[in-house]
């Protein structure tokens, strides 16, 4: 559906007004339409779209809060029925159990509230963050005393934040007269005591009568966590480890130049070059004979899938493109039952590596990154279906998020592909029309940058949503790349890779007399599945299941 919208809006003559959501609550719709006004440089007409934003937040915060006497009591009384002796003590226990359940409902509803219709998790610090636009877009248009009163609200959610402060000290030198009754927001003031109270409250309950708490916000002071539970509540926020900021890097800022120069490789374009920050275009990766080899593979593959069951079939994306994806160990499979040339095989493999490698050093010198998945992708247009096409071969997204290119916000949860950090694609080949990759603005319309294809060029960039990318129709010939993901996170590590190199290292011999059983399994068995004895012995190596997997 959103994909059907994002290609009517590229219409030509269509316009944004002639769009208009039925879904969204008025208060999200206002956040949206004042972002939209404060991206197009209209800080006027998007304050009182924030302003509503804010009050409307504010106002359901407050509804839901209202509610949270009447069902969680119900909800606590079965609980207590469940929990049984435990919790029949005596009155004040009760009380006092009652009492911290509307607490954590009241709480839950600043999450709530933050969270968009259909969405699994909150737009992070909802409330400061709207005040910060507020702050901003006042000053810029001259209101100075509210400019003042927002900050000030800023302040009261976090009060050492630098920004905050320094753009205090600079409102208060450009009003022209000194305003000393000037303070924060009366709603902000009311909405931050309260809140505080009942943390103080919750964490209380937490540390002495073993209730638990999850906290909305990021900004509850130190001060108001118990020191016992700090600990275990830092460990809780490590455990996505791999989502952290990487360290600082301490490489000399020459040295991926250096490595690209010992590896013959070129840098084309850079971030700035591609309009972004995390991109890059690198040419020279693969020699003409290798990208030879490796389409020569895919079309083998292809060929073999026919009889194995893997046959090309319409591309998920689109219906007038054909789509064919060979995982490294597929291709180490069909290799060994000879359907495939091993040094194609051997060499996907190799390449796959060279490119993590490159991606390593360019974009994170000082933190390992590993291949995530590697996927050999071959689009081929449909004859004689290509004339008013208006689809693209794969629409814009990111690779690690869900986005929304209404707010523009991406949404970092499953079903997205969470842990992939960079992405890559590693082009094979340029004779077929169409088929270009290209950036956009998070709006998903606006292009930034565009890449076309052609054998050896690697374009690689973070795979969130600072680089949400798509690929125009191929609307004549076969389009062939590597597609590859990398990760920090050591357990998201291709499985399958480590699986290939061992099958493909295995000796000749014992090769040849595989191949003919292999030969002959394949030519009973039209089942897509590798054949049976073979994922057997694969599995005795790694204790893992294995299944021929495909991710787009
Ligand atoms: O093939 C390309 O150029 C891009 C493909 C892509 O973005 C993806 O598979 O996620
Ligand atoms: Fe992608």
């Amino acid at each position: 559906m959103r994909e059907d919208m994002a290609k009517y809006r590229r219409m030509s003559g269509v316009r944004p007004q002639s769009f208009r959501d039925l879904e969204t609550p008025p208060h999200w719709a206002a956040y949206d339409t004042a972002l939209e006004l404060i991206g197009q440089q209209e800080a006027g007409l998007a304050l009182p779209r924030l302003e509503e934003a804010l009050q409307g937040s504010l106002a359901q915060i407050e509804s839901c809060r209202a509610g949270c006497e009447g069902p969680e009591e119900h909800q606590g009384a079965g609980q207590e029925e469940e929990e049984g002796a435990e919790s029949q003590g005596g009155l004040y226990e009760a009380i006092a159990g009652h009492w911290i359940r509307v607490l954590q409902c009241r709480q839950r509803c600043v999450a709530d509230t933050a969270t968009r219709p259909g969405r699994g998790f909150p737009v992070p610090d909802l409330l400061p963050s709207l005040l910060r636009r507020l702050h901003e877009a006042h000053a810029q248009v001259g209101n100075l005393s509210q400019a003042v009163e927002n900050v000030l609200s800023v302040l009261l959610f976090y009060p050492e934040d630098g920004v905050a402060k320094e753009a205090l000290t600079q409102y208060q030198a450009q009003l022209e007269e000194p305003r000393p009754g000037l303070g924060p927001r009366k709603d902000i003031q009311h909405f931050v005591l309260r809140s505080l109270g009942e943390k103080r409250q919750l964490y209380y309950a937490m540390e002495h009568l073993g209730t638990s708490f999850q906290d909305p916000d990021p900004w509850t002071p130190l001060a108001f966590i118990p020191e016992a539970l700090r600990e275990k509540l830092r460990e809780d926020k490590e455990k996505r480890s791999w989502d952290q900021e990487p360290p600082p890097k301490s490489k000399p800022s020459s040295y991926w130049k250096d490595v690209l120069h010992l590896e013959g490789v070129t840098l084309t374009q850079d971030g700035q070059q591609l309009n972004g920050s995390e991109r890059a275009v690198l040419d020279g990766l693969l020699t003409p004979a290798e990208c030879g080899l490796l389409l020569q593979l895919a079309r083998d593959a292809s060929g073999a899938g026919a009889r194995s069951g893997y046959r090309g079939r319409r591309s998920p994306h689109t219906p007038h493109e054909h789509f064919e994806g060979l995982t490294v160990l597929k291709a180490a499979q069909l290799a060994q039952a000879g359907t495939v040339s091993k040094p194609g095989a051997v060499l996907l493999l190799e390449v796959s590596e060279r490119v993590r490698a490159l991606t390593e050093v360019y974009f994170s010198p000082e933190r390992a990154l590993h291949l995530s998945f590697t996927h050999l992708v071959c689009r081929s247009a449909v004859e004689g279906e290509q004339d008013q096409r208006m689809d693209l071969s794969h629409p814009v997204h990111a690779d690690n998020c869900i986005l929304d290119p209404d707010s523009g916000e991406c949404w970092r949860e499953p079903p997205a592909y969470t842990y992939r950090d960079y992405s890559g694609l590693l082009y094979l080949n340029d004779d077929f029309q169409g088929g270009d990759l290209f950036f956009t603005q998070p709006n998903a319309l606006t292009v930034t940058a565009q890449v076309r294809p052609r054998c050896g060029r690697l374009v690689a960039f973070s795979s969130g949503g600072e680089n949400p990318h798509g690929v125009w129709a191929v609307t004549r010939g076969r389009r062939c790349a590597l597609a590859l993901w990398h990760t920090w996170a050591p357990e998201h590590r291709e499985q399958e890779w480590i699986q290939a190199k061992e099958l493909l290292q295995e000796p000749e011999e014992e090769e040849e007399d595989k191949e003919e059983e292999e030969e002959e399994v394949l030519s009973r068995d039209p089942s897509p599945e590798p054949p049976n004895h073979k994922l057997q012995r694969v599995q005795d190596k790694t204790g893992k299941p294995l299944r021929a997997r495909e991710e787009l």
